[in-house]
């Protein structure tokens, strides 16, 4: 359970400029590129060389993991010569945290240099063509606590960050998408589709009513992450990328004995991780810099 300082948020501009400060005094690796590990793909971490390793609760500001599968740790190192920082570990709103809480790493990571965000997660497949180990590429998301009013940039907008109004349109920047693809084809990849995430609250897992409305709505897949730091990553200005590794497919039969689990999560991460990790470090070795977002501050 998470104490009351723990819940109050700390993502003024200044609390994030002193933690990117306190960062980037403590490492001399100066990171372009962003990786969020989703659950059971904390592996992707692992593919950096030199890694300099800061547990969240050291890290001035920073939230602490408290999901079994979230290592809690942020990795600097360099992935085929590019500069990268990596959350082994993230943090939900079912955590307890307030929204703001949740995606501050993400403007922190702004105020150190990254340009480009790639966030992974795992989540139920709704799209009855997906089968549990198929990774979707993230082209579009549906924010449902958003329809409630839950969205990190409520509140008052530091233009320091981005505008009042940020264009969500273009989330999923549309080149990395395709690079995604042609990294795969060129790996040999069946396994990758392109589809909508859509986001909730959790933690408990939907209703079978629940899962065929997403589904109705136009959601191809289900999770409990992405979309909120994504739209704070946006307003910021860097390029997003996103996939989902398929964990589970959504129940939508009331005749069906499945039943979502967080240890089938975990060990679908587990089965398709080096593939995704291979996936994820070609398209970094490929990415080119200078991201001119009109959003940039
Ligand atoms: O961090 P992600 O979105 O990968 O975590 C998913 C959603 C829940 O936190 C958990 C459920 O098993 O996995
Ligand atoms: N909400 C939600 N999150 C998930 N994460 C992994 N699988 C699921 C799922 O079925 N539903």
């Amino acid at each position: 359970m998470l104490s009351m300082s723990e819940c109050v948020s700390d993502d003024s501009y200044e609390e994030c400029r002193t933690t990117a400060d306190w960062l980037l005094s403590n490492t001399q690796v100066r990171p372009t590129v962003g990786i969020v590990c989703g659950s059971g793909l904390g592996g992707l971490a692992e593919m950096l060389k030199d890694p300099q390793v800061f547990k969240y609760s050291d890290i001035p500001n920073f939230p602490r993991s408290t999901v079994h599968g979230h290592a809690g740790q942020l990795v600097f190192g360099t992935l085929k010569g590019k500069p990268c920082v990596c959350m082994q570990g993230r943090f939900h709103l079912y955590e307890g945290y307030p929204i703001q809480k949740i995606t501050l790493p993400m403007r922190i990571f702004k105020l150190m240099g990254v340009e480009t965000m790639i966030l992974t997660n795992a989540a139920g497949g709704l799209n009855q063509d997906y089968k549990v180990g198929d990774v979707m590429i993230i082209k579009d998301h549906i924010n449902m606590p958003g329809f409630a009013g839950i969205n990190p940039l409520a509140g008052p907008n530091d233009d320091r960050f981005g505008v009042r109004f940020p264009c969500m349109s273009d989330a999923y920047n549309r080149e990395l998408r395709q690079l995604a693809h042609d990294v795969a084809a060129e790996l040999g990849y069946d396994f990758l589709k392109e589809g909508v995430y859509s986001v909730v609250g959790g933690p408990s897992f939907e209703t079978i009513a629940e899962c065929r409305m997403l589904h109705r709505l136009g959601a191809d897949a289900v999770g409990m992450s992405t979309a909120h730091e994504v739209i704070v990553a946006r307003h910021a200005g860097m390029r997003c990328f996103a996939l989902s590794l398929i964990s589970n497919r959504a129940v939508m039969d009331y005749d069906s004995q499945e039943k979502a689990n967080h240890e089938e999560v975990l060990e679908t991460g587990r089965v398709r991780s080096q593939q995704l990790e291979k996936l994820v470090s070609i398209m970094v070795a490929r990415l080119e810099q200078n991201n001119n977002d009109d959003n940039a501050f």
